[in-house]
């Protein structure tokens, strides 16, 4: 599956970043199926709040984007959001007794904090492709995990609701648009030619390191 030749281009820059977020330790270990539970649920409950803030992120792209072509694939991933991936959150951590209401009132990990206040401040001081920039690892990345586990992962692995929801039609569909629009607004703002501009590489800049950020989050589910 090609999420598009900004996202290419951006994930080969971020170098060994790259490979630290989508074959970390925590993805692993759901693979196999070895990833303790408790640190899992860690995770979702710090990734529901991650995923109001994400949502905002796009939402905010609805604000920074030039067409309406651009403002709608950023609302359809604010409803890919809302309505794909939070439910799932919802579902695991409430057949783990975790309620909405704990759900909500969790407090945010520094990780947490770090990462989506980084994405959102990317989109209030930076443009639209600032924006894009930053907000590529998270959709982008986990969809290729998705695939990738969907192939790889154990038949008996209890995280395959999870490995499902991300190698699912609805999600990589949601990855292939994402990576689309990228390419869009990339070439109106900066031609085709746009890896010859000083600004690529401010952009690759902001894709590694929110690379870097996501590594860091999976830090919330592994000692
Ligand atoms: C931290 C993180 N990064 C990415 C995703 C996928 N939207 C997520 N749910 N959480």
């Amino acid at each position: 599956m090609s999420y598009g030749r900004c996202f290419t281009a951006w994930r080969a820059a971020a170098g060994s970043h790259w490979d630290d977020y989508v074959r970390h330790r925590f993805v692993q270990g759901m693979a196999d199926g070895t990833l303790p539970r408790a640190g899992f649920l860690n995770y979702l409950v710090q990734d529901y709040r991650f995923l109001i803030h994400f949502s905002r992120a796009w939402a905010l792209g609805i604000v920074k984007a030039d067409t309406l072509d651009e403002m709608r694939a950023c609302a359809a991933t604010v409803d890919a959001l809302i309505n794909l991936e939070m439910p799932l959150h919802i579902r695991i951590c409430g057949a783990e007794g975790i309620t909405p209401e704990a759900l909500e009132a969790a407090e945010e990990a520094p990780q947490n904090l770090a990462y989506t206040r980084y994405v959102l401040e990317s989109g209030f001081s930076g443009d639209f492709l600032d924006l894009l920039a930053a907000l590529a690892p998270c959709v982008l990345g986990y969809g290729e995990i998705g695939a990738r586990l969907a192939q790889e992962a154990a038949p008996d692995t209890p995280y395959r609701e999870w490995i499902d929801t991300y190698a699912g039609e609805d999600f990589q569909r949601a990855c292939v648009e994402a990576g689309a629009l990228i390419d869009r607004a990339v070439a109106a703002r900066l031609g085709d030619t746009p890896e010859a501009l000083p600004r690529w590489q401010a952009l690759e800049r902001r894709f590694a390191t929110a690379t870097r950020l996501e590594v860091a989050f999976w830090g919330l589910g592994v000692a």
